[in-house]
């Protein structure tokens, strides 16, 4: 089955209608979105997700819980992927809603608040904020709400402040989110793709669904490792993503009825 968009008006109609009824009939929907590594598309794939949200007729809610990499600006620093998901979603957030733990330099999270607190200043990442943090967005009550993770799969968090280590994923784990994958596909994503899906699982989480984020359009045999994927992923492919302007130019290419089956 073509993931692309729709070829007629009348088949997105009914695409839409199908994910509206489907989505309309569960409760909250959320989702912890992971990718193969930073810069796969996470924020990219996410928006798209939102805008087909919308499209169907629901209600969203996002969350960025720990960026690094962001401006300073006379109201806090503010990262790009937050401030993108923020105006992605429909339902109003605060920026420290969507963006509660932020770092501004775009390095790795935890390398970035142990600068900070070499020099006396910051307090180690917490799990327990990430998950208030979380709490309070999932009270919204959006039909939607996705998680939009840091990096890839295992993003450490550095060690809490009783000196235990902690990844993002224990976050994900503790609130038993299924995974949406996205696959930013380039030669070596195969690879990429097998080991956090590996990863997901041996954690106890379900991977509800897989997005091909074409990276490079001009990848030799795009569409033999795109299949090669869908064969080797226990999981559905959602979206074919290619690169496009914006992500709302691509919402159609999201299947959200495939990732409705993940339904509780
Ligand atoms: N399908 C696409 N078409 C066009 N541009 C894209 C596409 N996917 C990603 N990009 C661009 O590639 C860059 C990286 O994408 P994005 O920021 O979504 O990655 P990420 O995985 O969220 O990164 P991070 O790990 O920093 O959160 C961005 O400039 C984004 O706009
Ligand atoms: C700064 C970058 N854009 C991301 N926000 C953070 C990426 C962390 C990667 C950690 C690692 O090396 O796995
Ligand atoms: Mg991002």
């Amino acid at each position: 089955m073509s993931l692309d968009s729709p070829s007629t008006n009348q088949s997105s109609l009914e695409q839409v209608s199908s994910n509206q009824r489907l989505l309309k009939e569960s409760k909250q929907h959320a989702y912890f979105v992971t990718g193969t590594d930073t810069e796969v598309g996470k924020t990219f794939v996410s928006c798209a997700l939102l805008a087909a949200c919308h499209d169907a007729g629901l209600s969203t809610a996002a969350y960025k819980p720990v960026s690094a990499g962001c401006d300073v600006t006379q109201a806090g620093l503010r990262n790009e992927d937050a401030l993108a998901l923020q105006q992605a979603s429909n339902t109003a957030l605060s920026y420290d809603e969507v963006n509660p733990i932020a770092f501004a330099e775009p390095i790795a999270p935890h390398l970035a608040c142990a600068k900070l607190m070499a020099k006396g200043q910051g307090a180690p990442i917490e799990l327990d904020a990430i998950t208030k943090g979380y709490a309070a967005l999932s009270e919204k009550k959006s039909d939607v709400l996705l998680v939009e993770g840091a990096g890839g799969w295992r993003l450490p968090l550095g060690q809490n402040s009783q000196g235990h280590e902690q990844f993002l994923s224990d976050f994900a784990v503790g609130q038993k989110l299924p995974v949406i994958l996205v696959v930013g596909m380039r030669l070596g994503c195969i690879n990429h793709a097998l080991l956090t899906a590996q990863a997901i699982e041996q954690d106890g989480l379900n991977i509800a669904g897989w997005v091909a984020n074409i990276l490079e359009p001009e990848m030799p045999f795009l569409d033999e490792n795109i299949q090669s994927l869908e064969h080797l992923l226990d999981a559905p492919l959602i979206a074919r993503v290619p690169r496009a302007p914006s992500p709302s130019a691509v919402k159609e290419c999201v299947n959200l009825s495939l990732l409705g089956v993940e339904k509780a």
